[in-house]
């Protein structure tokens, strides 16, 4: 089912967390429409990642509530949150993390494949998604030989293939060179653009933030200062949370 264009497709309310007593969130509230391409945008442990394992429904928050498509994800059982993150969700780590044993359409078909479907129309979804990634000659090719980029840009469209509702991505080229990262950003974001999938870009980095329609910045585990991304100066540090 679509959510209407007007009403927030994930929504987050003072979410607090901590690692054994030392808080890694302490009340951050955010919402995401359809389609939008949000930054998520801070320094190194600011509980940027944590934010995305509490959105995603990998870990339930100590405090606070996440709510997709109007749902608490705490309200749902288990199972019905791996469903989610199966069905809805997709996730963009650092690394590509692809499987060796498997070629580039084997790897980008996977969800498609643990969803069950037939390995026919998996294997042209994938081709398709590769291709739309620029990565489609490689198709055949295990990941052992692919350069990172382009092993990243399989991790992007495995990502996509199932074209989920929202695609969390944590820091997605923060292993890439400065060309490579660009690239596979505007990719990323352009693909998802054209398919109304609403991306959480997690990122240290202030260029990486200038490909999202809206920023988000964290420190400390807390709202900092909002800012447009476009107005994000890489010169400058981040600003101080309020
Ligand atoms: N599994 C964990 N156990 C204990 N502490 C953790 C764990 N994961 C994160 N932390 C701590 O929580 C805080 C927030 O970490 P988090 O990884 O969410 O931030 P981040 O902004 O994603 O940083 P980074 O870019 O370094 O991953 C940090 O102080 C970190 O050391």
């Amino acid at each position: 089912m679509e959510t209407p264009p007007d009403i927030d497709l994930l929504r987050a309310r003072g979410l607090c967390h901590s690692y054994r007593d030392s808080p890694a969130l302490t009340g951050v509230s955010l919402e995401a429409r359809a389609g939008e391409i949000l930054a998520l945008a801070g320094p190194r442990g600011a509980g940027k990642t944590t934010l995305l394992r509490c959105l995603s429904g990998q870990i339930v928050p100590d405090e606070g509530e996440v709510a997709f498509e109007g749902t608490a994800l705490a309200t749902l059982p288990e199972s019905a949150r791996e469903r989610l993150r199966r069905d809805r969700f997709g996730w963009i780590g650092a690394d590509a993390q692809l499987l060796p044993e498997l070629n580039a359409w084997e790897n980008a078909a996977l969800p498609l494949l643990l969803r069950g479907e037939r390995a026919k129309a998996a294997r042209k979804a994938a081709q398709e998604w590769l291709d739309r990634l620029d990565i489609g000659e490689a198709a055949r090719r295990r990941p052992g030989v692919l350069p990172p980029a382009a092993q990243q840009r399989v991790a992007v469209a495995r990502a996509l293939v199932a074209e989920p509702a929202v695609v969390f991505a944590d820091e997605p080229t923060a292993t890439l060179h400065c060309g490579d990262r660009a690239q596979v950003l505007r990719t990323l974001t352009s693909a998802a653009r054209t398919h109304g999938i609403t991306v959480l870009l997690a990122t240290s980095d202030p260029e990486t933030a200038r490909f999202a329609d809206r920023t988000v910045a964290l420190v400390d585990g807390r709202h900092g200062a909002l800012s447009p991304a476009r107005s994000l100066d890489p010169t400058q540090p981040w600003p101080a949370s309020v």
